[in-house]
């Protein structure tokens, strides 16, 4: 077995409780706000109202018969600090930016901690150039879960995502089932992304996980992706290749450009990772 576990909760992570709850109690009040504000800091600019990944909106559309999933988001960089859009950073709630700061501080400690080897590959890819996003996720009651989903089946697409979410909703495809991830009081969860299933030549699995949809209750969600530096593009390692064992990837586009067809294919249904899957 792989000492890095593709799924994990993380307990005993040492991030203080009252600022998990600070970054929950913020999170929900950003979604609370009236629409309006919140569309001072909407993805659709210019206007062509374009896309754009960082901002306050739902899915990228690419077709008038997309099914959108049930969930409106909230995505902002915020390391390295250089890279942050300050204009996008909530000013209401007003503790907002600083327990945003905050948490994702102590996130990219664990991150940078959660069973990476101190030397080799995994490890240098989280360097100063790598992009950490935050995705705020709000999930309202819906009328019909049976018709729709929080978020479709899809694997996140950078090195490793640290997820702290309080409500039941998150599956995992195992052996072709879904399962239910526990909620465990005060744990975060930590999956691997495509960067590791690829270096890996497929020994580690990004996992295909959802969020199912709920008719008694709304939901939020913060998911931290810890990127690699979007210059660089990914490959197995080549220790990892062997006349046993071949290549199952390609190199991937620069990790920039893959996060972006990452949003794209999601919107089609479809995974970014299959596109540089070679058998
Ligand atoms: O809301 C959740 O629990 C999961 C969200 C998720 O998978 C993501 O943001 O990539
Ligand atoms: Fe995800």
């Amino acid at each position: 077995r792989p000492l890095i576990s593709e799924f994990l909760q993380a307990v005993g992570h040492g991030i203080e409780p009252g600022l998990l709850g600070e970054m929950m109690a913020v999170t929900r009040d950003f979604f609370n706000l009236p629409l309006e504000e919140k569309q001072r800091y909407t993805n659709l600019v210019g206007d062509k109202r374009e896309y754009r990944i960082e901002g306050y909106g739902g899915d990228m559309v690419l077709s008038e018969t997309q099914v959108l999933d049930w969930c409106d988001r909230f995505y902002l960089i915020v390391d390295p600090e250089s890279r942050r859009l300050h204009d996008l950073w909530p000013t209401r709630p007003p503790s907002f930016r600083d327990v945003l700061h905050r948490y994702s501080a102590r996130c990219r400690e664990l991150a940078g901690a959660a069973g990476l080897p101190e030397e080799g590959r995994l490890a240098d890819m989280l360097d100063e150039k790598a992009v950490t996003y935050v995705r705020l996720n709000c999930y309202p009651p819906c009328p019909r879960p049976d018709r729709v989903l929080g978020f479709r089946p899809h694997s996140d697409g950078g090195v490793l995502t640290v997820l702290l979410a309080e409500t039941a909703g998150l599956q995992v495809l195992r052996d072709g089932e879904w399962h239910d991830v526990p909620v465990v009081p005060g744990a975060l969860v930590v999956n691997l992304g495509d960067v590791v299933e690829v270096v890996s030549n497929g020994v580690l699995r990004s996992p295909v996980h959802r969020v199912v949809a709920s008719a008694e209750r709304g939901r939020v969600s913060v998911a931290a992706f810890y990127t690699v530096d979007p210059e660089r593009e990914v490959e197995p390692a080549p220790e990892l290749v062997s006349e046993e064992r071949p290549r199952r990837y390609e190199k991937t586009k620069k990790s920039g450009d893959y996060v972006r067809e990452l949003l794209e294919s999601l919107a089609r249904g479809e995974r970014a990772i299959d596109k540089v899957k070679l058998v």
